[in-house]
């Protein structure tokens, strides 16, 4: 999908929202536990339940796994099912030498070996350029590389304070952004940057005014969705912003669905304010 493609359908959808299928068996409503497949099952009911609101699908790759060859096939039989005009995201974290990093991006976007075909993958930048290029190597395909992460975590190496090479210091996670720009372009390129920092996208859109930005971090991590739109949206809105467990945990009765229906619906009801509020 391209940068273009994307943002009209945010614009027909009036939303920015990302449903992160966060799909863990053990959170699953007990009435699915009983079907052949409770974590397809499931994610088919959000899915559906959520699709009119969202623009976006954030499967994260370790729910998934953790279930070993099952869990992959659930994973496969869910992307099948999110509809096509929604962007695909699998959030694996990647990042290995180049020649690792080539079969990773073959698992998550070459379905003819694979059988997945995401349109884009999160990915390390620890490991530098040749870790992140193989995964551009595949046309209309997105590298969405994490910058600034929502987690406290995040001030053990990104927040690291550097000398700059004009002799200003800067954070390891502007550096990130400022070396990665030159890698690939803004058709094909992202940053992830938490909903908790919400207070370094100012900073952040000097660096990378045109590209779109993954914003996890609102709903169960507390990230002001105000404050990310206010503060992160461009002219092309660059922002996806990603809640999982506040939309798809929102209930765990047989309601469970439609009460992530009423939860995505509330987001994308305030997305529609902000698109409308700070759209430059
Ligand atoms: O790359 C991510 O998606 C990610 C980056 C980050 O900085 N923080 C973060 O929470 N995430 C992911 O976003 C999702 C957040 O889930 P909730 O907190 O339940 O909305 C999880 O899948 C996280 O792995």
């Amino acid at each position: 999908m391209t940068k273009q493609e994307l943002f009209e359908q945010i614009q027909l959808k009036k939303s920015y929202l990302c449903v992160g299928l966060d799909t863990d068996i053990q959170k699953i409503p007990e009435h699915l536990l009983a079907g052949e497949d409770p974590v397809f099952e499931f994610n088919r009911q959000i899915i559906d339940a959520t699709h009119q609101y969202a623009v976006a699908y954030k499967p994260n790759i370790a729910f998934y796994e953790a279930l070993g060859a099952k869990g992959w096939i659930s994973l496969q039989k869910t992307l099948e099912y999110i509809p096509k005009e929604c962007f695909t995201i699998a959030d694996a974290k990647r990042g290995d030498i180049g020649n690792t990093s080539g079969l990773y991006a073959r698992a998550f976007f070459d379905k003819e070996n694979s059988g997945l075909d995401f349109d884009s993958v999160t990915v390390a930048p620890y490991m530098g350029e040749d870790s992140v290029t193989p995964f551009l190597d595949f046309p209309g395909k997105w590298v969405i590389l994490l910058a600034l992460t929502s987690n406290t975590g995040s001030k053990d190496f990104q927040q690291l304070v550097l000398a700059g090479s004009d002799n200003k210091e800067e954070f390891l996670f502007e550096k990130v952004i400022k070396k990665s720009r030159e890698w690939a372009d803004t058709e094909q390129l992202m940053y992830v940057v938490g909903a908790t920092k919400a207070e370094s996208l100012t900073k952040i859109r000097e660096l990378a005014p045109e590209h779109f930005l993954l914003v996890p971090g609102v709903g169960a991590q507390g990230g002001s969705l105000q404050e990310v739109s206010e503060f992160g949206m461009n002219k092309h809105c660059g922002l996806l912003v990603n809640s999982s467990r506040a939309i798809i945990y929102a209930s765990n009765g047989e309601d469970f669905a439609q009460k992530a229906k009423e939860e995505a619906l509330k987001v994308q009801t305030e997305m529609a304010q902000y698109l409308a509020m700070y759209l430059k």
